[in-house]
């Protein structure tokens, strides 16, 4: 069924986020339904959205939490995240960011390189802690998603090569306050073909091997996120193919007697329990093109500018014959654009627009650029 707004939202101000919890709950339901009887344990990857009722409904799900700043550690421990269920990522952490990890005794650092090692085992010990930490492996894999969202080819700034990895490894193991506890990897988001998946258990289950030989045992094995929603089909493909996703690993990924395997995943949980409900200020006919003019813009969506992505557009409010419109936003830049050419029945001003699924990598990624101001979040299907 296509997105429907509730009679109670149509005079809230615009542009606002709607977030619907009960699609976000059936989402968790079938994910853990596919994780769980395979044992795998899921992490959230809170980079995709932020929102405290949103963090709460995935804690309770029984889901840890994956960081990639500072500010998503103490969002997460704020959220009630157990600090055993944390794990920080990410290339460039500050000491401060680590210090503020440490001090919450999270469960995991995932590491990047021998620089951020040493970092890390300095300020550990100066807390008089040890750190428990997962390395981060570049696998040279293709996700075969688009470029700017690409991490696990060679030439991105992403983990440690594979040829860099047995020095690395010793040289972890010469640190006194880091304890190695398993390998990382993260290949990319929007990932829609899944074979990927297959490639990149391979390079691990060969990773493995090698560090095993050499004596080196690895408790956690986590295979990063990535799994695509359909974005051309928001109603049809609600809930994404998590049986798929897990079913490559299951199916390729050798798993050592005892070992856990975790998932780190944002988009798929997230996605399409996100809208942005904007209005029409204008619509404007040049010489060449119609244009739907929105009060949302790239301030609140930047993701068809960033990357030209293709959000579903709906007129929630007129019903007449279609045309077509480039709906773009009020902001001072041609590149925004919500989208060129789109099928719409005969547009006015005032009519309600929903861009649909944006709950990830949405509201999280919108900026203050002309001064505009952050927009509301609405829940619904509490
Ligand atoms: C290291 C890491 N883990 C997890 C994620 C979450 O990815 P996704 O939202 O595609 O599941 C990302 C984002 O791509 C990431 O960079
Ligand atoms: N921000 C991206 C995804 C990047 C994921 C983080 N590594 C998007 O909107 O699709």
């Amino acid at each position: 069924m296509p997105f429907q707004l509730s009679s109670a939202l149509h005079t809230q101000p615009t542009p606002f986020y709607h977030y619907d919890l009960a699609l976000l709950d059936r989402t968790l339901t079938a994910l853990q339904q596919a994780a769980k009887p395979r044992n795998f344990q899921v992490h959230y990857a809170l980079k995709a959205n932020v929102n405290l009722p949103i963090l709460e409904r995935i804690k309770n799900q029984g889901l840890g939490a994956d960081c990639v700043s500072g500010g998503e550690v103490q969002r997460a421990l704020e959220a009630g995240f157990a600090p055993g269920h944390i794990v920080f990522a990410g290339v460039g952490k500050s000491d401060a960011e680590i210090n503020l990890a440490l001090a919450a005794d999270i469960w995991c650092f995932n590491a990047e390189s021998t620089a951020e090692l040493a970092v890390l085992d300095a300020l550990a010990g100066a807390q008089g802690r040890t750190a428990r930490v997962a390395l981060r492996v570049n696998p040279n894999v293709d996700a075969y998603t688009h470029p700017h969202i690409t991490t696990g080819l060679a030439a991105n700034k992403f983990g440690i090569s594979l040829t860099d990895l047995p020095a690395v490894v010793a040289y972890l193991g010469s640190l006194p306050n880091l304890e190695l506890v398993g390998l990382h990897a993260h290949i990319g988001s929007q990932i829609t073909n899944l074979s990927v998946f297959a490639k990149l258990s391979e390079r691990l289950n060969e990773l493995q091997t090698a560090l095993t030989d050499q004596g080196h045992h690895l408790p956690h094995l986590n295979v990063g996120g990535g799994l695509g929603v359909s974005y051309e089909h928001p109603d049809e493909q609600a809930i994404p193919d998590f049986e798929g996703y897990f079913s490559m690993f299951e199916k390729h990924l050798v798993r050592r007697p005892g070992q856990q395997v975790h998932v780190e995943l944002g988009r798929a949980i997230v996605a399409q329990a996100g809208t942005l409900i904007s209005r029409v200020l204008y619509v404007k006919q040049s010489q060449q093109t119609q244009f739907a003019i929105l009060d949302a813009g790239m301030t609140e969506l930047m993701r068809p500018a960033l990357y030209g992505s293709y959000h579903h557009i709906q007129n929630l409010t007129s019903t007449g014959p279609e045309q077509l419109y480039d709906v773009v936003g009020p902001i001072c830049e041609s590149s925004d654009t919500f989208r060129k050419g789109v099928q719409l029945p005969q547009t006015q001003r005032g009519d309600l627009v929903a861009i649909r699924s944006v709950g990830a990598y949405g509201e999280v990624m919108s900026s203050g650029y002309n001064l505009r101001e952050k927009a509301a979040a609405v829940y619904v299907g509490q």
